[in-house]
């Protein structure tokens, strides 16, 4: 297996992300906010509703370059090196479910080998499906083919299980951890869900209400396969007795 971003964490400095509103007034979103994600980590940052998840995202992803602040990303300048998954499938109407993976990878990947990828996922008869033709949750799979395909060295994912009903997005929950097991990536994972943070993460970052900065971290330091539903309440304890009120 090839090494996933050569050692480096992906490295987070904010000093300070302010938007001005429509009527003028100054609103700060993140403060101070710094952390880190070892290489190989799946990390998820949690913290309440609107206290600046998506938008600290948007500026890892180069999306918003309007901010006091440096990071690092693993692997940057090497190629595609970061994929990432929105709550939107964002798929192209016109194009197949292949047709959507093959054209997300860079050209030198683009006759690569699928067959495993799409049956982890349980996409291999859905292929040559339109979008129009899937379900939420089978579009979100896609999505997440779409993100693994191009083999990144860091993966963002923007709660890619809400509006799901509870089982759909249990089974996704699931077919993310075998696929990313299958290539552990530097991954990072916005969330308000603590339960889906504590099933997934090796480590959550607790954030504060707006602006954003680190609280603390939770490491779960326990094999996935070993967090059964006793396991799952226990962490649920320990994380609240850390954490009191911060969800
Ligand atoms: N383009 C924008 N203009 C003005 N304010 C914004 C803009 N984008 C975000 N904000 C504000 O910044 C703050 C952080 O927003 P953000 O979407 O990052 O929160 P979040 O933690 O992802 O929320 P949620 O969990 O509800 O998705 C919010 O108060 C939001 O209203």
């Amino acid at each position: 297996m090839q090494p996933v971003g050569a050692g480096v964490p992906l490295r987070v400095d904010i000093a300070e992300k302010t938007f001005k509103s429509a009527e003028g007034v100054q609103v700060t979103a993140l403060k101070e906010l710094a952390f880190e994600v070892r290489q190989g980590e799946f990390a998820c940052l949690l913290g309440p509703s609107g206290c600046g998840k998506t938008t600290t995202l948007r500026i890892l992803l180069g999306l918003d370059r309007d901010f006091r602040g440096s990071f690092q990303i693993p692997g940057a300048g090497d190629g595609n090196r970061t994929a990432a998954v929105f709550q939107e499938p964002t798929l192209l109407p016109w194009r197949t479910v292949e047709q959507n993976v093959r054209l997300a990878l860079p050209k030198a990947m683009r006759d690569a080998d699928l067959d495993r990828l799409f049956k982890t996922l349980g996409l291999a008869d859905m292929r040559t499906l339109f979008p129009s033709e899937l379900s939420l949750g089978l579009a979100r799979r896609a999505a997440l083919a779409r993100a693994f395909a191009t083999e990144p060295a860091v993966l963002f994912l923007d709660e890619p299980f809400v509006s799901l009903d509870e089982q759909t997005a249990e089974r996704l929950r699931h077919l993310l951890l075998s696929v990313w097991s299958a290539r552990p990536t530097t991954a990072l994972m916005v969330t308000h869900n603590l339960r889906e943070a504590l099933m997934l993460s090796d480590r959550i970052i607790v954030l504060s209400p707006r602006p954003a900065h680190v609280v603390g971290y939770f490491d779960v330091r326990l094999p996935r396969h070993n967090r059964n539903p006793q396991v799952m309440e226990d962490l649920l304890r320990s994380f609240h007795q850390k954490f009191p009120g911060a969800v």
